[in-house]
């Protein structure tokens, strides 16, 4: 089995609630996986114990081979790993352009930021990384206009952008669609195929189950912090847990 992601009985308990419940699961180098399940349980957690923002209490996980526990999210990111938030992280006064540089390289004094800022060759290695992320987002036309003046959806491909310019191997969205109407899901779900077309590995938590259902090959399914199914859309969707852990709920 492919060693690209591996989730090993990760657990997390936050007092007396235990929010992800030793789930084990695998994403193999390319794949497109979806991660689905009723609110709270336990998605967001899962990816902030695979990007670091949240220490496991137990279990493992392993990118390469390298084991991530206790490892700082910056630290995580530089292994290959971009994420975004279900919550927008965008600085509305900043250019795209700077949402991205500082977005994705901190704005610490010896980050690539503060490098852009004094200039030389770094800078314009960063430079470069940041417009190529920005044309990847289709976002290179309004890079010095504030972020602020976007519109909503294109907020959501900001936050992407950001995560592209860290060059990632995995990419993981948290909630990409939510906040977006039918047509600007289509045009996400477009290109998040056509990130994943580019050989980039992606982590999808959605509610949206069009979207889910239309682009992963795969999907882990969560409730009440267990994980409950792990198969291709076809089987997941008619599975009897899954139906009943949604079951009254708007998913
Ligand atoms: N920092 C925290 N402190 C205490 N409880 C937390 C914390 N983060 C998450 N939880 C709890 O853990 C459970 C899982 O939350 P999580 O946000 O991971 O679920 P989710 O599946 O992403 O939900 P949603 O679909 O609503 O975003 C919830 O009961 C939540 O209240």
């Amino acid at each position: 089995m492919s060693d690209f992601l591996v989730i090993d009985g990760a657990t997390r308990r936050f007092g007396g609630l235990t929010a992800v419940d030793s789930v084990s699961t695998h994403v193999g180098e390319g794949e497109l996986v979806g991660l689905i399940g009723p609110n709270g349980a336990g998605k967001t957690t899962l990816f902030n114990l695979i990007s670091g923002f949240t220490p496991l209490s137990s279990g493992e996980v392993r990118f390469r081979g390298t084991r991530l526990n206790g490892l700082k999210p910056n630290r995580i990111a530089r292994l290959g790993i971009g994420r975004t938030f279900q919550n927008l992280r965008v600085f509305p006064n900043m250019t795209v352009f700077d949402n991205v540089s500082v977005g994705a390289f901190g704005t610490h004094p010896q980050s690539a930021f503060a490098a852009l800022r004094r200039g030389g060759r770094r800078a314009e290695e960063i430079s470069e990384r940041v417009w190529r992320a920005l044309e990847r987002s289709e976002l290179a036309g309004v890079a010095t206009e504030l972020a602020a003046n976007l519109s909503y959806g294109r907020r959501k491909y900001l936050e992407i952008a950001r995560a592209l310019a860290m060059q990632p191997d995995l990419l993981i969205l948290d909630e990409p669609a939510a906040g977006l109407n039918d047509s600007e899901t289509r045009d996400l779900a477009r290109f998040i195929r056509s990130l994943h077309g580019d050989g980039l590995t992606v982590m999808l938590v959605e509610h949206d189950m069009g979207l889910v259902m239309s682009v992963c090959q795969r999907i882990v399914v969560l409730a009440s912090g267990r994980k409950i199914a792990d198969d291709v859309p076809a089987v997941v969707r008619k599975d009897p847990a899954v139906l009943e852990a949604y079951l009254g709920t708007e998913a």
